[in-house]
């Protein structure tokens, strides 16, 4: 914001109902407070203001165009909501004095220009398949009217079929918009970034399939709107899957880096992942989840519970590639250790020591963010970062039934993690690669099935550019948790 727009001053008196109320706007922040009592004072940034509008008098005939009404004004604005949600508000305000009116509107519409990163023209996919098959009426119950009233062009594409997103995304030119997004699930999601980080590597003549080249950042930014089973992109992404403060999260335009990791067998890229690549007890979820679909979510509980009856481990080498870096604190907004790792502009070198680590395992899991999901508050790996790196790789030793009931009651609590339970190590890496002995499990990518079990695995730093102003702080007191078995 220039000097010009901190230091504007506004003060009116408006009518609100019929009560009065002193209104002014400073230093970047609209103020109002009613003269008599009982006194309440409200404060909005200008920055969570979505649209300021004057307001249309009702027609009497449905012929008629509606009439502005130079009297009133509007102003819509988010505001925080509870559980790290947000929610929309507006307040309307009036005054005998038309000038005092489009005075008001017309500067703080100026103002709102200056947030030039708000989405303009978005193409959103809309996925009917995922979760409970419910992300067409999620969009328009709580999607369409927010993106009218904040003058976002959304060109809406349902998808018909399993990866035809990443398909249109890379077949089609995407020049006439400046964001791209969707409203489905962890495997919605993977699509369109994996077709947008195929679709440049196309434009710039990069071979995806070497692993020792630098993959090109795609220019759109993506929105995700969640609507799967799981979301948990979308959870770690905003800090809930409330629908409302993922389509301000568009809306508010701030946007942050994260990372992806790349997937390989002995040739080629197989696949980008953003959540979570499994093996073992959560890549058996998977596959024998996708053949229950119609169930709906549980499907993952009733899978979940027939895998830890059957406890199979599963034998395999995994080395992982490690930098010195210390593990310890939770990705919030506005993160330090992934603000830094923007600004060191990372060039893809991996530095550091292969570790080898040979064993039984009942799960493998790298993790490029903490997993955290409404069912699993904290995530597998609750210190795992959206943009600084590294993918925290949680290895589950092959171990009694018990202590895989111990390792899954954790993962549902807000108030425990796995991390000190003697068969689970965690080791941070930019780079893995495993190979699987005899018996044979399947990986978990994103929630998608992966067949090939020998892989290599590389992190991209802040590949993807996505819309959010992050995921606040829990406060103690906040409970987020069910207690069900969690599919990551
Ligand atoms: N019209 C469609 N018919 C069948 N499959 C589709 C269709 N559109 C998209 N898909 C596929 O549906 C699969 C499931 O979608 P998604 O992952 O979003 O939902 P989910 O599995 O219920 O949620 P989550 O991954 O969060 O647990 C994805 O593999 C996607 O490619």
């Amino acid at each position: 914001m220039s000097d010009d727009n901190q230091n504007s001053v506004l003060l009116s008196n408006f009518y609100l109902g019929r009560r009065r109320y002193r209104v002014y706007y400073h230093r970047n922040l609209i103020v109002w407070d009613s003269e008599k009592p009982p006194c309440a004072q409200k404060t909005v940034p200008i920055e969570n203001v979505i649209a300021v509008q004057h307001n249309y008098e009702t027609s009497t005939h449905p012929s008629e165009e509606p009439r502005c009404d130079p009297n009133a004004f509007t102003i819509h604005f988010a505001e925080r909501g509870e559980k790290r949600t947000w929610k929309y508000n507006s307040i309307t305000f009036k005054h005998s004095d038309v000038l005092q009116v489009s005075s008001w509107v017309k500067t703080l519409q100026n103002h709102l220009q200056k947030f030039t990163g708000r989405p303009k023209h978005l193409l959103l996919f809309v996925n009917p398949y995922g979760g409970k098959r419910k992300a067409l009426k999620i969009f328009e119950k709580f999607g369409k009217p927010l993106f009218q009233i904040a003058g976002v062009d959304v060109s809406v594409i349902i998808s018909q079929r399993q990866n035809q997103i990443r398909d249109i995304i890379i077949n089609h030119n995407l020049d006439n918009y400046d964001a791209v997004g969707c409203v489905g699930g962890d495997g919605t999601i993977s699509e369109l970034f994996n077709g947008l980080v195929l679709k440049e590597c196309q434009k710039q003549g990069i071979d995806p399939d070497d692993m020792s080249i630098d993959l090109p950042k795609p220019n759109l930014p993506i929105g995700v709107i969640p609507g799967g089973s799981t979301d948990s992109i979308a959870y770690c992404l905003h800090g809930t899957t409330d629908v409302t403060t993922a389509v301000l999260h568009i809306i508010f335009g701030d946007k942050t880096g994260l990372d992806l990791v790349s997937v390989y067998d002995e040739t080629r890229l197989l696949r980008l992942f953003a959540s979570a690549f499994s093996y073992g007890y959560l890549g058996d979820i998977a596959y024998y989840s996708e053949q229950l679909r119609w169930m709906g979510p549980s499907r993952y509980e009733y899978t979940g519970f027939k895998r830890i009856i059957s406890n199979t481990g599963y034998k395999g080498e995994i080395a992982v590639l490690s930098e010195n870096d210390p593990i310890g604190t939770k990705c919030y907004e506005k993160c330090v250790r992934c603000s830094l790792k923007k600004a060191e502009d990372n060039d893809n070198k991996n530095e550091g020591v292969w570790k080898t680590l040979k064993g039984k395992f009942f799960m493998v899991t790298a993790a490029n963010i903490s997993c955290a999901c409404e069912r699993s508050p904290n995530g597998i790996a609750p210190y795992s970062h959206l943009g600084d790196g590294n993918m925290h790789v949680v290895l589950v030793r092959h171990t009694s039934l018990i202590n895989n009931l111990r390792l899954l009651i954790r993962l549902t609590r807000s108030d425990s993690n796995v991390d000190d339970l003697d068969f689970v190590e965690i080791h941070q890496a930019k780079e893995l690669c495993f190979r699987a002995e005899d018996m044979q499990s399947r990986w978990n990518c994103d929630g998608e099935i992966q067949h090939q079990t020998d892989v290599r695995a590389k992190v991209r730093c802040q590949l993807l550019t996505v819309f959010t102003r992050g995921a606040p702080k829990v406060e103690q007191n906040e409970k987020l948790g069910c207690c069900s078995f969690c599919k990551h």
